[in-house]
């Protein structure tokens, strides 16, 4: 079998004066090793890009994490100074994308803002800095120039009974990293909650009776998938999924 295509959804940077279509290397790392495909990064072109002429090309999607946020104003509420900084190019890219992979049953894997974007994208609504909220934890990274100790584990999450995550990481708590001050507020049309953190965060979720595989965290498995076992069991599982998808697609 040729190895499966992943699209990975970029962010857009302002470099030297120019935007650049940028990705984190650890998830472009975790798609080739952890689940054994070819990572395509998908610039933020928003509704100049054919989606479906793209979906039609690949097995699978990874919608990444990053600094930014998704704009208020997409689930209905105003963008403020303090909650930013915000990336329409990529909000008018990924929330599309994640809507018309699922309606086609291309395997998503939605991590951190991709988990977010994909709660907007089916319709729901987000909690903006939850550390200022009450019985709420602080799930920001700890302040740290170095990038293992800004991904360390943080915090235990529960595993919801008989769901999705259970099926691939198994029923026992586990520990996972934390770099977000936005969390899943509203759930959106379909979605289901797969892991919870003890203050009630929304940790994982899955999409009911999709046609194909979806999980999203709002945790990073990317980051430490070489060493951690439920990171190496989820990009595992998602690589198995986009083989499957592709030996369905192609019949190899
Ligand atoms: N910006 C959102 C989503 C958080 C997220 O994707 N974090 C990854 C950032 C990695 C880093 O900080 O280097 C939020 O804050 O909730």
């Amino acid at each position: 079998m040729t190895k499966p295509l992943v699209l990975v959804t970029a962010d857009v940077k302002s470099i030297d004066g120019f935007n650049w279509h940028a990705v984190n290397s650890t998830y472009l790392q975790a798609i080739l090793k952890g689940s054994d495909a070819i990572p395509m990064i998908l610039p933020a072109l928003g509704a100049e890009l054919d989606l479906d002429a793209a979906l039609d090309q690949v097995d699978g999607v990874v919608a990444t994490g990053s600094r930014s946020n998704v704009n208020p104003q997409l689930y209905g509420q105003a963008p403020t100074e303090e909650n930013g900084p915000y990336d329409p190019d990529r909000d008018a890219t990924t929330l599309p994308l994640l809507k018309r992979a699922i309606e086609r049953g291309v395997p998503v894997f939605a991590i951190c803002r991709g988990m977010q974007e994909l709660n907007v994208a089916l319709g729901g609504t987000l909690l903006t800095e939850i550390q200022t909220l009450s019985g709420r934890k602080d799930h920001r990274a700890p302040a740290s120039e170095r990038q293992d100790e800004r991904f360390r584990i943080a915090h235990p999450v529960e595993v919801a009974s008989g769901g999705c995550l259970e099926a691939v990481i198994g029923a026992e708590p586990f520990e996972v990293n934390s770099l977000h001050r936005q969390a899943v507020g509203d759930l959106g049309n379909g979605l289901i909650i797969e892991a919870q953190a003890a203050d009630g965060t929304v940790e994982a979720m899955s999409v009911q009776d999709s046609p194909g595989y979806v999980l999203a965290t709002q945790w990073h498995p990317e980051y430490w998938v070489m060493t951690d076992g439920p990171s190496k069991k989820l990009f595992a599982a998602f690589g198995n999924a986009v083989r499957a998808y592709r030996q369905k697609r192609l019949g190899h």
